[in-house]
């Protein structure tokens, strides 16, 4: 951190991936008043950052702010970071971040944006994070909310959740990320906000397949709540606060993303419930569905643990296993009754 001229404190972020949520934590931290620099792969992208201030194929229409800066040079932009904003799509994180460590500000701080789990090893994006670059707990955050990027990239009321082992890593983080329209709240719960943000994503999937069968609230309100359930058991194996889950980054993440038609998870779903091939909504979707291939992964995870997912279950069988929606749909509703907390 520098002291401004005037007494104030400034922070210096770089934000590797500007994607549709890169760009937009980018501004927001901008916004916030930090110094913000954009990592993308793509020239074109730079220049349409630093000249034009629009990000046009991720968020045509937004403008962006002319301090907000953009390079293709990943020393460049980690250059005195303070806070080390990590934007790609998750199952890309651990060649990328690779790459970067050498470039890495001993003191920074390493926020995860990903809403994911990695497949092959299972593991969540602050554990790859801590294990690719090697750095304790205490710098390794993660970040996570009800954010659908376009909203946020115009100036809606939104909030978020800081969380890091460290309670004054996550107040600064918190601090750095406060604008007039945008709130921040802190935890140490890394895992539960971590797995709210990335199992929402396969609930999505579940919620999205349903609308485009047709069904409508009853049924949304079922796969939201149940989803929740599924969160909540997988978070308590993996040593979660259960009260994390009812917070911005476990209901709130999922009632947002579940609800959206921006929500690319659920846009994918809803294309495959309309009757669509796996090959033709891969084909058409333009952006990062996480919870297509964090499923298995999220799957491989419970069976670890032994808990029951049965709506992952249904989500995996469907993309991976051939097996028609309306099958794993009857299968879910005709499950073994119960009482409603069992397993939680
Ligand atoms: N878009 C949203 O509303 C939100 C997204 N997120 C999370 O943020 C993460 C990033 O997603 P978005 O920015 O939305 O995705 P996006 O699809 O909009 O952008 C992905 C970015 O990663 C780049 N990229 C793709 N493959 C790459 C590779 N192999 N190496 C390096 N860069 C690569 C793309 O060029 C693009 O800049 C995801 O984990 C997502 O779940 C979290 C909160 C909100
Ligand atoms: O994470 C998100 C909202 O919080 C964005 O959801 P999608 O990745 O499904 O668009």
């Amino acid at each position: 951190m520098e002291r401004r001229r005037g007494g104030g404190v400034t922070f210096r972020v770089a934000v590797m991936g500007a994607g549709s949520w890169g760009t937009t934590f980018g501004k927001l931290l901008c916004d916030a008043g930090g110094e913000v620099t954009v990592w993308a792969r793509r020239p074109e992208r730079v220049e349409a950052i630093n000249e034009r201030h629009e990000n046009s194929e991720y968020l045509p229409g937004v403008e962006l702010p002319a301090a907000l800066r953009a390079t293709a040079d990943a020393a460049e932009a980690l250059a005195g970071a303070d806070f080390v904003a990590l934007a790609v799509p998750a199952q890309t994180l651990r060649e990328n971040l690779a790459a970067w460590v050498p470039l890495l500000p001993p003191r920074s701080v390493l926020v995860s944006l990903m809403k994911g789990v990695e497949l092959g090893t299972c593991r969540r994006m602050s554990e790859v994070i801590g294990e690719v670059a090697d750095v304790p707990a205490e710098r390794v955050a993660v970040f996570s909310g009800p954010n659908l990027a376009r909203e946020i990239a115009a100036g809606q009321p939104g909030a978020a959740v800081a969380a890091c082992a460290d309670e004054e890593a996550a107040r600064r983080l918190q601090a750095a990320a406060m604008t007039p329209y945008f709130r921040v709240y802190t935890s140490t719960d890394v895992v539960g906000v971590e797995l709210g943000g990335a199992v929402k994503n396969i609930v999505a999937l579940c919620v999205g397949m349903a609308v485009g069968l047709g069904f409508g609230d009853s049924t949304r309100a079922l796969l939201m709540t149940r989803g929740l359930a599924e969160i909540a058991r997988l978070g308590a194996a993996l040593g979660a606060d259960e009260h994390t889950f009812a917070g911005l980054a476990g209901m709130g993440d999922l009632i947002g993303t579940c609800s959206s038609p921006l929500s690319r998870n659920r846009t994918f779903g809803e294309n495959l419930g309309r009757g669509m091939t796996l090959d033709e909504v891969v084909a058409v979707t333009k952006q990062t569905a996480e919870g297509v291939k964090s499923s298995g992964a999220v799957l491989e995870l419970a069976r670890k643990h032994n808990v029951e997912m049965p709506m992952t279950e249904a989500v995996v069988a469907v993309l991976y296993e051939g097996v028609p929606i309306a099958d794993a749909a009857s299968s879910l509703i005709s499950r073994s009754p119960k009482p409603e907390r069992y397993g939680l």
